[in-house]
């Protein structure tokens, strides 16, 4: 346990740039690559570990795509205009024959008799007992599915890393997939700090408040690839400490909130070397967030937040959802823009996340800001629905720059 900490864990030299800081989070990040099968039907919302290669083709054999007859004209110099009808094919029937110089009645999706080219819809025909009159302007070839025109056996349908939605799942039932291998999902543990800190529905004492960090982020990290724990402790550097060393034996990411900055009760960076861990970046050029820090804590990744809600929530959605995405193996989330609908200035030395509502304006995705500043206030940024990023480098920003945007709910736009 070492009583003496490496000089880059408080110092002010190693603050970074927010862009840095993304790109650190990113480093940290490998994917896990442990898997697991599920049935189809419990595969809804999780992740593709592996390509699916079709095992058959789609439609699988030709097929009618309308009601009608089933004729045969290629090669034959034009059909006589009334045909014998022979058998009828429903959908499921095994494929049948043609009976040579006659038609056969078929349904939608049956099997094209052998010896038929075309299909003649039954709306274009005459039927007279057991004999059909065609039209005059037959067209060969037409209203069949051809096997394999939709996807051919053997091809990649799915590739890896894609979610399973209900087209996906379509796609995986037609061609009789039961079982996929997905992607396992990752173990967040969220360890709120705090002496002040009590659970809704414990009263109150005086000066104390209830913790909104915790419900916070196990709501905005969880979802069907992620298992979120959340458990509180207070600022205690001993009960901090084991907290980690628990924690890290379980979790893919180990997220703190609370005592990181510079108070006698923030106790966090210190747990972190103590419990065995290293951190990358212990501070980060931005506002709200500056006191935010991250790196490794055994096998997990750590991630220690600011107390202030808004930090901790737009740290998470800056840092942790795009680490959330790597480590489950997911391209990185397109970066999205949104033109702004207000100015504003700020000081050079720091990138500024500013909460907003995003609304389609004249067919273009525009930023309204939405106050008043602070970030320890929740009203705010339930107001909003996305954060804009204000680079360090524009002071200003003009009503029409176009920057980037981080919207809250990310699945709205995520291919
Ligand atoms: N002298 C300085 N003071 C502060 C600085 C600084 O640079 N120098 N930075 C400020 C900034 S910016 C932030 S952000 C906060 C971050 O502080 P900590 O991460 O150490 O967090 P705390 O001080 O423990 O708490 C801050 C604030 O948040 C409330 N909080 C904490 N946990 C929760 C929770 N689970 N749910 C709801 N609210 C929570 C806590 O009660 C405090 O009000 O430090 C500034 N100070
Ligand atoms: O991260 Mo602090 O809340 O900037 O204000």
């Amino acid at each position: 346990m070492p009583a003496v900490l490496p000089d880059c864990f408080h110092s002010e030299r190693v603050m970074v740039s927010f862009e840095a800081a993304r790109q650190a989070a990113m480093a940290l990040a490998w994917p896990r690559n442990l898997q697991e099968d599920l049935p189809l039907a419990l595969a809804r919302g999780r992740i593709l570990a592996a390509p699916i290669e079709a095992p058959r083709s789609l439609p699988a054999f030709d097929q009618a795509a309308m009601d009608g007859y089933a004729v045969c004209i290629a090669g034959k110099g034009g059909v006589p205009s009334v045909l014998p009808v022979i058998g009828c094919s429903k959908a499921g029937d095994p494929p049948g024959v043609l009976a040579p110089g006659a038609a056969q009645r078929i349904m939608t999706g049956a099997a094209l008799p052998s010896g038929a080219d075309t299909v003649v819809m039954q709306e274009h025909v005459t039927r007279r007992g057991d004999l059909v009159q065609l039209g005059l302007d037959l067209k060969p070839g037409v209203h069949i599915r051809r096997a394999g025109e939709d996807v051919a056996q053997g091809s990649v349908v799915l590739g890896q890393g894609r979610v399973i939605g209900w087209k996906e799942i379509a796609l995986l039932g037609a061609l009789g997939i039961d079982t996929v291998a997905v992607v396992r999902p990752l173990r967040i543990t969220i360890l709120t700090t705090g002496s002040e800190l009590h659970a809704a529905g414990e009263p109150l004492p005086p000066g104390a408040i209830y913790d909104s960090n915790g419900p916070m982020l196990a709501t905005l990290l969880s979802g069907p690839n992620v298992d979120v724990v959340s458990l509180t402790v207070p600022d205690d550097p001993t009960a901090i400490t084991r907290a980690l060393q628990e924690i890290k034996e379980t979790a893919d990411i180990v997220i703190t909130t609370a005592g990181m900055s510079v108070g006698e009760g923030d106790h966090v960076r210190d747990a972190v070397a103590r419990a065995g861990g290293e951190l990358d970046v212990v501070k980060v050029a931005m506002k709200p967030g500056k006191p935010l820090a991250f790196g490794k804590l055994g096998d997990a990744c750590f991630v220690g937040l600011p107390g202030n809600p808004q930090a901790a929530a737009f740290s998470a959605l800056a840092f942790v959802r795009p680490m959330t995405r790597a480590l489950l193996g997911q391209e990185p989330a397109n970066r999205m823009t949104a033109e702004m609908a207000f100015t504003f200035t700020h000081k050079p030395d720091r990138t500024e996340l500013l909460p907003v509502r995003l609304v389609v304006e004249r067919g273009r995705l525009t930023a309204h800001r939405c106050g008043p500043d602070g970030s320890h206030r929740i009203m705010t940024m339930a107001c909003a629905d996305a954060i804009v990023i204000v680079p360090n480098a524009q002071t200003a920003v003009e009503a029409g720059a176009v920057l980037e945007v981080l919207p809250f709910d990310q699945s709205h736009f995520d291919a």
